[in-house]
């Protein structure tokens, strides 16, 4: 018989209602390692990185490795993101892996199964997906996403200077690339809506795009992964200001703020109690 499933949107829902809405970024720089004084090696990052999720577990809905930073130490990085993986799972925290993947359909159902597969290795709760080779090239990974209880977000409108180049051009249809991608990632989480549930799919916004943006958010249904709170400068006001009524929907996500307050699990879940609070408008 086969189980059903929660998927991601409501895990991920019922896991904001208890800790709250931050998401800790796992982004083991250089610079990082520094300061924690570790080697530039894969011992490094494995200290780095489970470290961190020891010091944030039970305290935070979701981590997001950043896999970069994993893929720069070869296969030894690969078996640390593994077992960062497998280490927040463990501890009850979701995990949002930052792979940006996007290619063809074909290839993608093969990133799918790598990462959104029961039992592969590097399954993560949800992934970050690219949009750029169009956004039908994501149907088998969003169909795997949906299938297998986990989630992805979808690169809508990026917390990098350079963003509006591509994503703020206008299609034929007359709305930027942005409202295009947001509106077929709200086509996707209807059925979820209409349960009154988060949707498995969402959107990546950065929290330092100008609040004027311009782009409709009311009807999106997923979760909104809110990159360039913290070091890129975004700010609680910030936040609130871009996302206006969708602010409860947003995952603010920060990564070396955080990361560089330690190695002290104390002082890291400090700053992000800390953070918390100032995210649920608590000011004392
Ligand atoms: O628009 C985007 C999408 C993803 N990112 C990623 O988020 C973190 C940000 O790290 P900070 O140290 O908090 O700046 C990093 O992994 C980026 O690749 C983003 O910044 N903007």
């Amino acid at each position: 018989m086969s189980q059903i499933r929660t998927g991601f949107g409501e895990r991920l829902r019922a896991a904001v209602q208890k800790h709250g809405q931050l998401c800790v970024g796992i982004d083991p720089h250089p610079g990082i390692l520094d300061r924690w004084q570790l080697p530039h090696d894969a011992y490094g990052l494995e200290r780095c990185a489970r470290g961190m999720v020891e010091a944030v577990a039970g305290r935070v809905a979701i981590v997001k490795p950043q896999s970069a930073f994993f893929e720069t130490y070869g296969s030894a990085g690969i078996a640390v993101l593994e077992r960062v993986l497998t280490d927040a799972r463990e501890a009850g925290v979701l995990t949002l892996l930052d792979a940006k993947r996007g290619d063809i359909g074909s290839t993608m159902d093969a990133y799918a199964a790598a990462y959104l597969a029961d039992g592969a290795p590097l399954a993560a709760d949800a992934i970050t997906l690219s949009p750029y080779l169009g956004f039908g090239s994501l149907d088998g990974a969003i169909a795997m996403a949906e299938q297998n209880g986990r989630g992805v977000y979808v690169l809508a409108a990026t917390s990098n200077p350079e963003a509006p180049q591509v994503q703020r051009a206008i299609t034929a249809d007359g709305r930027m690339i942005s409202q295009s991608i947001i509106d077929k990632v709200a086509a996707c989480n209807v059925d979820a809506v209409r349960a009154g549930e988060w949707g498995n799919v969402g959107i990546v916004f950065g929290a330092t795009v100008p609040a004027d943006h311009g782009l409709r958010l009311d009807d999106l249904g997923g979760s909104i992964l809110a990159p360039g709170f913290g070091a890129q400068g975004g700010t609680v006001d910030d936040l609130r200001a871009v996302f206006g009524t969708a602010y409860p929907q947003v995952l603010p996500s920060s990564s070396r703020a955080i990361l560089a307050v330690g190695p002290d699990p104390v002082t890291i879940r400090a700053a992000v109690e800390q953070t918390q609070r100032s995210l649920a408008g608590d000011t004392a």
